[in-house]
């Protein structure tokens, strides 16, 4: 990290249920990408590491509380973000505690990997839903 200050680190969770869907919310209005359908999840910050900043970022947006131990590494995407690069990392996640409500977006729909393609996603998203289709 220290040699490449610039590369944004994005941590996002495949909230899986028990029928095998997964969770996803629409980007608000205002935002970068806003109206795109993403994972929940954002930005590692600084001193953080990326399992405690998805339970931070899961517990911001949906209200749900997740042990660190509960977030599963599953894949990971490269893109461009803007004039950086990203790195785009996905963890499943099964067990939660709390019912999850969009706190942080217009709205939120849990559906199975294959029905991904039907609702527009940003393009960093595109391999990691390939994944998922693949392996969920
Ligand atoms: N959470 C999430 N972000 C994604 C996905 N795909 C993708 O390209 N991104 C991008 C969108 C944003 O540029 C970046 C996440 O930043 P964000 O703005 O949501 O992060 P944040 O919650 O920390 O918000 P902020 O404080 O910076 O406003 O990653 C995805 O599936 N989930």
């Amino acid at each position: 990290m220290e040699k490449n200050p610039t590369m944004l680190f994005v941590v996002a969770a495949a909230l899986t249920n028990e029928v095998g869907e997964i969770l996803l919310q629409m980007r608000p209005e205002g935002r970068q990408m806003a109206g795109l359908w993403e994972f929940p999840g954002g930005k590692v910050e600084q001193g953080e590491s990326p399992e405690s900043a998805l339970a931070r970022e899961l517990k911001e947006e949906l209200g749900i509380d997740v042990a660190a131990s509960d977030l599963i590494p599953l894949t990971f995407a490269s893109a461009q973000n803007g004039d950086r690069g990203m790195i785009l990392l996905l963890y499943r996640c099964t067990q939660w505690i709390g019912q999850p409500a969009a706190l942080d977006s217009p709205e939120l729909k849990w559906l199975h990997p294959c029905d991904m393609d039907a609702l527009p996603m940003p393009p960093a998203d595109v391999p990691l839903v390939n994944f998922l289709k693949k392996f969920s």
